[in-house]
């Protein structure tokens, strides 16, 4: 059922404490959380509960509640019992708080749960009978495949949950609940987009993670997976990687701000003698062949410069993503597209080549949009079906653009992304209400 404006935030989500019949809370610590450094001592105190992961094929994102603990540790300080609405129930203060991992080094992110304190004997002392495993929500592939791990080096069973149905639960989610969370980027203008909850649905999502899925969503859990691809973000760093040398994502993003992808790919002008195709709408400055130039040029890899090749490279899989994000969008008449996925990064110019490959292609009609929260729609949906095991009442107050927690937040410590967003470093103000 769609929820009205006022209503919106009172997403109903259910904590696993309470099916095991305790109060949803689980004392945990916010460490030092460099992931090199995972071991270091635990810096500040707060009441940490409801972690849940997203273990993709290149990333795990982690989404978990903290209660506030500026001014003390103690759990009462921080909850609040609230009358209305909310009787006999427990309020707690705190933030949504976001990190990711490389799923490569996943040793990491299981430090960083056990540097939380996540343990069993939290779950059984907040009434888990004896015997039964503590549990956290988890979906992507990651929950299937490294499932065992999970218990054999924490005690933890992941509580699967389908991918699909996350990652439409979380971009419902955020669209509704956070204000700022969607915005169009056009020649370098970033715009928000203020979303109307009666007139969201039906719209795109296309989330673009290692490989891409196209999902049709009608309504909340309504929704159809529509198409895929897998040239992906996988495809971008796999093959970047292999070309350049580089080391990591982010240095192969960050080359592409130098390049010049004409070094490589054939434009239409290169074909045509420097003159536009203008009868077939081509200007001279399209691309008519990605990496192109490269079979003619007599040049060996080493000789282009990894900027060009990371440049090039990005524009033809953001142009291939935007491009067949708008034929699909256009099978089913949707003209709002919302792109998400760790693969943007907030990267000006992958969004912007999405944009426009998706105004070209529709002339204008169709709309290209992007989320703040872009990588972590799958984790906040495995977040948000705890309300399959209990009650937890989660309540959006503000979208804080620089948690003063971020100082020591979770994950691989990043470079900032080229246009200052800090995308897995925001956190969400917010209360849950358990009872
Ligand atoms: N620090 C990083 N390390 C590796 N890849 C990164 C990083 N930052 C962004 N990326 C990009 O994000 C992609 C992964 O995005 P995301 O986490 O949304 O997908 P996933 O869940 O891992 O993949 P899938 O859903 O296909 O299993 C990578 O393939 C890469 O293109
Ligand atoms: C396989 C998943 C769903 C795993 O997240 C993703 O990587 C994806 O959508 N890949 C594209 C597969 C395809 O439809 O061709």
């Amino acid at each position: 059922m769609q929820q009205t404006a006022d209503q919106q935030v009172h997403n109903l989500i259910r904590g696993a404490g309470k099916a095991k019949g305790e109060t949803g809370r689980a004392k945990m610590d916010i460490g030092n959380v460099e992931s090199k450094q995972i071991s270091e001592p635990i810096k500040s105190e707060a009441q940490i509960s409801h972690l849940a992961l997203d273990i993709g094929g290149s990333l795990i994102k982690l989404v978990y509640f903290s209660t506030n603990s500026d001014s003390s540790s103690s759990s009462s300080k921080d909850s609040v019992a609230v009358s209305s609405g909310n009787e006999g129930r427990t309020v707690l203060q705190g933030k949504l708080h976001f990190a990711k991992f490389e799923t490569a080094k996943i040793n990491d992110c299981i430090d960083f749960i056990r540097s939380k304190q996540l343990r069993l004997s939290d779950c059984q002392k907040h009434g888990a009978p004896a015997g039964e495993k503590c549990t956290i929500k988890a979906t992507g592939g990651g929950a299937y495949k490294y499932a065992d791990l999970f218990k054999e080096k924490l005690g933890i069973c992941l509580d699967k949950e389908d991918e699909m149905d996350c990652l439409v639960a979380g971009s419902n989610f955020l669209l509704k609940a956070v204000h700022t969370e969607a915005f169009t980027y056009m020649d370098g203008q970033k715009e928000f987009v203020q979303i109307d909850h009666d007139d969201l649905y039906p719209y795109m999502l296309v989330n673009i993670g290692s490989g891409v899925s196209m999902i049709k969503v009608d309504g909340p859990g309504k929704f159809e997976r529509v198409s895929g691809t897998n040239v992906g973000g996988g495809t971008f760093w796999g093959l970047g990687r292999l070309l350049t040398k580089c080391k990591s994502f982010d240095e192969l993003l960050e080359l592409s701000h130098r390049g010049n992808n004409r070094v490589i790919d054939m434009l239409v002008g290169d074909i045509y003698g420097g003159m536009d195709y203008t009868k077939i709408g081509l200007s001279s400055t399209t691309i008519a062949s990605s990496f192109g130039k490269a079979i003619s040029d007599n040049k060996e890899l080493e000789d282009y410069k990894p900027e060009d090749i990371s440049r090039s490279l990005l524009r033809m899989i953001s142009n291939n993503i935007g491009q067949i994000s708008y034929l699909n969008a256009l099978r089913f008449g949707l003209k709002r597209i919302f792109f998400a996925g760790f693969f943007i990064r907030g990267h000006a110019y992958t969004m912007d080549t999405i944009a426009v490959a998706v105004h070209f292609w529709s002339k204008g009609e169709a709309k290209a949009m992007f989320l703040k929260h872009e990588g972590f729609l799958g984790a906040l949906g495995s977040f948000m079906s705890y309300e399959k095991h209990g009650f937890l009442n989660l309540k959006v107050h503000q979208l804080v653009q620089q948690s003063p927690v971020d100082a020591y937040h979770g994950g691989d410590k990043i470079h900032d992304p080229p246009n200052g967003e800090l995308n897995e470093n925001r956190s969400i103000d917010c209360s849950i209400c358990l009872s």
